[in-house]
């Protein structure tokens, strides 16, 4: 189909890096270790964010690694041809992206003890991020307003789908005991507490120092300045020149973009495809 999407099992994924026999076999063949960890999120949700905290705490708050390696060597997707090519042959434990649905993620992850951080917000907030994001990217369709982009986000004709049925579908696995569930509006209201949840789950018990400088190094405007994390490395191919990651970096931006009527429709169709979920896993107003 030329939609701007590659579809592959249903699913459209961005037009760019991906291709249908890559998703295949990285379904099929990629091979999770024990000591892997897999960051796992849908688009625009956090996922640099956690990235560059795992890293910070695997290297006990030393930034060398942050701002010597681009972002995407140091955890790379593993849905992307270019990540997945970096991976494979990979020794030793290695930290992983996806922002793949369940029903596509490596088949040996369900047989494996690797350790999966599963990042949520608040989808009115992704909503937001992704029309800012895709807007100025070559990675997908480019929205001509936030009304089309809204169509296509509650149709999930998005890259990577819905993000009702891409909830849905991580949640039905909480309660596993190697699947770490955190939100973005917690890691911003207490930083602190849940980086060191993050290093406790990892087992890499940080001190206090070390702490101090995960936080500081990690901080919106530190990443944003950080060459490695902040995708200016992407711009001319990936990004247009004005395309940005870190935007805002809060949360509710979405009070300042939806309309009442949108606001209104978001609830009801939140409602319809989530209420019986426990509420309690969504922690945001
Ligand atoms: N250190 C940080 N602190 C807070 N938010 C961050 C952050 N790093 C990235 N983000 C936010 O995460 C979103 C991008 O998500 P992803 O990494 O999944 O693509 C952007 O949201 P906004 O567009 O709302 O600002 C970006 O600003
Ligand atoms: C090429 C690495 C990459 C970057 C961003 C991606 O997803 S999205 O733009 O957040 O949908 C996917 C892969």
């Amino acid at each position: 189909m030329s939609d701007g999407y590659v579809w592959f099992e249903g699913i459209p994924f961005p037009s760019m890096g991906y291709k249908p026999e890559v998703l295949r076999e990285a379904r099929e063949s990629f091979a999770l270790k024990d000591e892997d960890v897999l960051i796992l999120t849908y688009p625009k949700s956090g996922t640099n964010w956690l990235i560059e905290i795992v890293c910070l705490v695997y290297s006990k708050g030393d930034p060398k690694w942050i701002q010597s390696v681009p972002i995407l060597k140091r955890s790379p997707w593993v849905e992307v041809e270019y990540g997945y090519n970096l991976l494979k042959d990979k020794e030793g434990p290695r930290l992983i992206t996806s922002h793949l649905p369940i029903q596509l993620i490596p088949k040996s992850l369900f047989n494996s003890k690797a350790k999966v951080i599963y990042l949520i917000r608040n989808p009115r907030d992704v909503l937001t991020s992704g029309y800012f994001f895709f807007g100025a990217s070559a990675f997908a369709k480019k929205p001509q307003s936030m009304e089309e982009y809204f169509g296509w986000f509650i149709k999930g004709n998005v890259p990577y789908g819905s993000w009702f049925d891409h909830t849905r579908g991580w949640m039905s696995i909480r309660g596993k005991e190697n699947f770490l569930i955190l939100s973005y509006e917690e890691l911003k209201r207490d930083t602190r507490s849940i980086v060191e949840m993050i290093s406790q789950f990892l087992g890499k018990k940080l001190e206090p120092e070390e702490l101090n400088s995960v936080l500081k190094n990690s901080s919106f405007q530190v990443m944003k300045e950080n060459n490695m994390s902040n995708f200016s490395l992407l711009r001319g191919q990936f990004l247009d020149k004005n395309g940005i990651l870190l935007r805002k970096g809060i949360t509710g931006d979405w009070k300042n973009h939806f309309t009442v009527a949108q606001a209104e429709a978001f609830d009801r169709i939140f409602q319809e495809k989530m209420a019986d979920l426990p509420r309690e896993l969504f922690p945001w107003e």
